[in-house]
């Protein structure tokens, strides 16, 4: 589905990223880890066309995708769930999918838009996968943290992408929602391909059910199994002497 090869950037002059290969099967759910600066973000943003490489070749659904614009990407179908919020609070968890499944089809095809049974299927069938189904006349300001982040979740699923990318998704949730989040992304995985930074090593042996990858400055150090991945060495000694204790 995704294929990666001498991915490079730079940003004046300091090299965030050196990717040899990297690839990302049907259906995968991928964790990459890495302490702080490894160049997580920047190879999302680069697989999302948020920043341009400086080169490389990536390919995705048999598609090159390095210089595209960012809404050619999402046409070709990868979307990105970032960690800004982008729901609307005085709106209810339905309006804020009803107005997320009308946006890619322009704002003047918007305004004529007719709310199709179909659609109103599809709202509530991705609000039960991410269990906010009983929620959809709730105010989506009145959400718990954890559920408006998988209200942002359903908004990016709303564009049914083959490939989903996200940051920290259980970043300043309760345990238990976190849990229901690993659920969650275990279950997109079923049929679309999700790529999950992550730092929280309990979520990450939750979810990782092939490979983790593991990069460490723009380069990737290792993939493995959570197993190999936690007791490799060098992945031990790349997080030692560092200020926060991600890999604990
Ligand atoms: N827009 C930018 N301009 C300049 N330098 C940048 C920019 N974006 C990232 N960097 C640098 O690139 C390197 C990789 O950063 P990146 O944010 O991708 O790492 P990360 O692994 O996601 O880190 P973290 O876990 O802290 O979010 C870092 O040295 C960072 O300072």
């Amino acid at each position: 589905m995704l294929n990666v090869k001498n991915l490079n950037v730079a940003f004046g002059g300091v090299k965030a990223l050196d990717l040899h290969g990297f690839s990302v099967g049907m259906n995968e759910l991928r964790v990459i880890i890495g302490p702080n600066g490894a160049g997580k973000s920047t190879f999302l943003d680069i697989l999302c066309g948020k920043t341009q490489a400086d080169d490389g070749e990536v390919v995705f659904d048999g598609n090159p995708i390095l210089g595209r614009k960012e809404v050619d990407i999402a046409n070709l179908g990868i979307a990105r769930k970032f960690q800004k919020p982008s729901i609307f609070g005085s709106l209810t968890v339905y309006d804020n999918m009803l107005l997320a499944a009308r946006m890619p089809k322009g704002i003047f095809k918007s305004m004529f838009f007719k709310i199709s049974s179909e659609l109103k299927d599809r709202i509530y069938q991705v609000a039960k996968m991410v269990r906010l189904d009983i929620h959809l006349s709730k105010l989506a300001g009145n959400l718990s943290h954890g559920q408006k982040q998988w209200l942002e979740i359903a908004i990016v699923m709303l564009q049914d992408p083959k490939l989903l990318l996200i940051d920290e998704p259980a970043a300043g949730m309760s345990d238990e929602e976190t849990y229901r989040t690993g659920e969650l992304l275990t279950d997109l995985a079923k049929h679309h391909c999700v790529i999950v930074i992550e730092h929280d090593m309990s979520f990450v042996e939750q979810i990782a059910n092939r490979l983790v990858s593991v990069l460490v400055r723009g380069k990737l150090l290792m993939e493995g199994s959570f197993a190999e991945v936690r007791n490799d060495q060098r992945v031990i000694d790349c997080y030692l002497g560092r200020t926060n204790t991600q890999l604990e």
